[in-house]
């Protein structure tokens, strides 16, 4: 792994420079909190985000949200992150922390009060400044696919061309047309989701594959022409759901922020992010998690279902634990850990070292 889930994220010299400039004296956090806490005069909260149409989309909901949760103003802070300036694929920089590092900074530094990111983008540990105030209720977690002439993974032609730049999509859909039968060719991408659709409307490519909930955010979902289902691709760990992170010291609005809070969510995602940490993977490693409900007669349990695999879906380890719902994260993280013992123990290890570019 070139950039390992609790590793020090990659740090941008493109950060841009908060607003209060970086030639004010140092202080502390406490002098801080106390110059902007909710209980001052009405200030803007500041909302660090970065300039993609979909982090301005997710940002522009929470901050509505919390326009009418704490009757404070909120302003868009931009900020340029490491994952927004590199040309490189994500394979091949370690998608660990590319998209958030410098939010992060800008949060300890005290340029920006808080940030929303997805969920999927944020590493699995949180640095000991920053808390994960709340994690709201989750979209869609499926994939989705958009193609050309509306076509669906059942009537695409054989050779088939699908963009993606996530090896645990080629994986399972590798995987998944070696089962059928099916001759697709993957092809590695990267860009904002506006890019990626247009390899489809451009016709370089025949189809692309995308998170459902990013294109519902965006307004785009009507151009997919399938959800993916869950039994042919299992989403990223936290796909669909976002974090709302501010720093540890700001009790006061981590407490506000935290009503927008999803219990069930948060357990969910917890179990599937503590199955990606378990397994030592991190946000680009061929790995899919997805907790959900079942019912069961009388009674609802949580299903765990993950899967590591090459990306040419030669091999796949797919496993899934049905037990009773976390009521607490600690229990959800022990649902993530003990089903990534299980799969270390069928192999999932030796398919995670691969890189695509
Ligand atoms: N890696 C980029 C990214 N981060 C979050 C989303 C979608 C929104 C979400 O999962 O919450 C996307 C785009 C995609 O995978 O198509």
């Amino acid at each position: 792994m070139s950039n390992p889930a609790g590793a020090e994220p990659v740090r941008t010299p493109a950060a841009a420079p908060g607003p209060t400039g970086a030639d004010r004296p140092p202080e502390d956090a406490d002098a801080r909190a106390s110059r902007r806490g909710p209980a001052a005069d009405g200030a803007p909260l500041r909302l660090g985000t970065r300039r993609s149409k979909l982090a301005m989309a997710q940002s522009g909901m929470v901050a509505d949200q919390v326009r009418q949760l704490t009757g404070r103003p909120v302003e868009l802070v931009e900020i340029t992150t490491y994952g927004d300036v590199s040309k490189e694929s994500l394979a091949r920089i370690g998608g660990t922390g590319v998209f958030v590092s410098a939010l992060r900074d800008a949060l300890v530094a005290g340029d920006i009060d808080f940030a929303v990111h997805s969920l999927k983008d944020l590493p699995t540990t949180v640095p000991d400044e920053l808390v994960i105030a709340a994690i709201p209720v989750r979209e869609d977690p499926r994939d989705a696919l958009v193609a050309r002439d509306g076509l669906t993974f059942a009537t695409l032609p054989p050779g088939a061309r699908i963009g993606t730049g996530s090896p645990r999509r080629m994986a399972q859909l590798n995987a998944w047309a070696r089962s059928h039968g099916r001759d697709i060719e993957t092809v590695p991408i990267r860009g904002n989701v506006d890019t990626r659709i247009g390899y489809v409307t451009s016709g370089t490519l025949d189809a692309v594959v995308l998170a459902a909930a990013g294109l519902n955010r965006i307004g785009r979902l009507a151009e997919a022409s399938e959800l993916i289902g869950t039994d042919v691709s299992l989403p990223a760990p936290g796909q669909g759901a976002l974090a709302v992170e501010c720093a540890a010291s700001r009790q006061e609005l981590a407490a506000q922020l935290a009503e927008l809070d999803d219990p069930f969510t948060r357990a969910a995602v917890t179990a599937e992010r503590s199955l990606l940490a378990a397994l030592e993977a991190g946000c680009s490693a061929p790995v899919g998690a997805l907790a959900d409900l079942v019912a069961d007669g009388q009674s609802t349990e949580l299903r765990l279902r993950g899967v590591v695999g090459s990306t040419d879906g030669t091999s796949l380890v797919q496993m899934s634990t049905t037990g009773p719902v976390p009521a607490s994260d600690d229990e959800a993280r022990a649902v993530g850990r003990e089903l990534a013992v299980a799969m270390l123990a069928k192999g999932a290890a030796g398919l995670m070292g691969e890189r695509t570019s």
